[in-house]
């Protein structure tokens, strides 16, 4: 994937992305953004905040996360960058996790550009050499929370609103393994095994208690805690820091990418199948309803 500054870019993927605009942030650092993915960097921190703007609910869709992964390409190799606190830009939601409308009515080769995507950004996310800082700022189910869950340390703002956890059951979908290896790795098998039957979602208070999160702030203090909760990460030795962060991760996502191919195959067949296109579609129209 190439990312040429100021121009249109076609991915491999076959995704064409507006071009990127550049502009000088407050303290004159180069801030730059693609439609969906706003980055403020403070370079003399070493910080970059990505805001995730796919409105109205930050569903992952194909080209959101292309946009992500490109961005996320580009701050790895800048070595001005030595952490990153993610957080979203749309109000009261995080994340709404994967946009399902690219898992309903498509075709079998969308399916599985699309699951590779999903697998991509976690990887990159999950194996990042950068201190990741979730400030969760809104609703994060699903694939929400898993971006979340790939982060260093997670900071929730209270609000009883804001419910986190991987809820795939109520979809009549199934958590992949590495979504699960990735909840258990945070909460413990006891907790990730009856959070994920039941698909709960976690409020704040229980998130906490469950250690789906670190931190539980009040909504206008999610950034100064992210930022100070940064500065602490950042005060250790990087090559230290990495070093370790690899050593605990490596295994589980190693899981992943030895089995890559095996895992858009099973997405594939089991997205395509008539009962669990039809669970999605009703999910989507009972989401639409909601409103009337
Ligand atoms: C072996 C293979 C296994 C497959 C594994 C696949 C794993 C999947 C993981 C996932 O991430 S699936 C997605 C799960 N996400 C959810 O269940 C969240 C659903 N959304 C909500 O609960 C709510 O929308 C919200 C996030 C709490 C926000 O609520 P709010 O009241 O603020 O907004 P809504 O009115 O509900 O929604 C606005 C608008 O957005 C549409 N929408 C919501 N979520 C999604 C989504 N995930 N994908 C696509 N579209 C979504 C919703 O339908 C509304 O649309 P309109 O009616 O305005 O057209």
């Amino acid at each position: 994937m190439a990312l040429l500054a100021g121009r249109t870019v076609l991915l491999r993927a076959g995704v064409r992305l507006g071009a990127e605009a550049a502009t000088r942030g407050g303290n004159g650092a180069r801030r730059f953004a693609s439609h969906r993915v706003l980055v403020e960097p403070d370079a003399a921190a070493g910080i970059a905040t990505i805001k995730l703007k796919n409105p109205p609910v930050n569903s992952l869709s194909l080209e959101f996360l292309t946009e992500l992964i490109i961005c996320l390409e580009k701050l790895e190799n800048d070595k001005t960058f030595r952490g990153i606190i993610l957080t979203s830009d749309c109000p009261g939601i995080f994340s709404a996790g994967l946009d399902l409308r690219e898992m309903c009515g498509k075709n079998p080769a969308h399916y599985a550009e699309y699951w590779r995507a999903v697998q991509e950004i976690w990887l990159k996310l999950y194996l990042s050499n950068m201190v990741l800082v979730a400030a969760i700022n809104g609703a994060s189910p699903a694939g929400g929370c898993l971006m979340a869950l790939t982060c260093d340390y997670r900071v929730l703002a209270d609000n009883p609103r804001y419910r986190i956890g991987l809820n795939e059951t109520l979809l009549g979908i199934i958590a992949p393994f590495w979504f699960k290896d990735n909840l258990v790795n945070t909460i413990g098998h006891r907790a990730a095994d009856r959070a994920l039957q039941l698909g709960l979602l976690f409020p704040p208070t229980e998130a906490l208690q469950v250690g789906m999160v670190d931190q539980v702030v009040p909504e206008d203090q999610i950034h100064s805690t992210a930022l100070s909760v940064m500065s602490q990460w950042l005060a250790i030795p990087d090559h230290a820091r990495q070093l370790t962060k690899s050593m605990m991760r490596k295994a589980t996502a190693d899981h992943l990418i030895k089995q890559r191919e095996a895992d858009i195959q099973n997405f594939v067949s089991f997205i395509s199948k008539d009962s669990i296109q039809k669970s999605l579609q009703v999910y989507l129209e009972k989401l639409k309803q909601k409103k009337h």
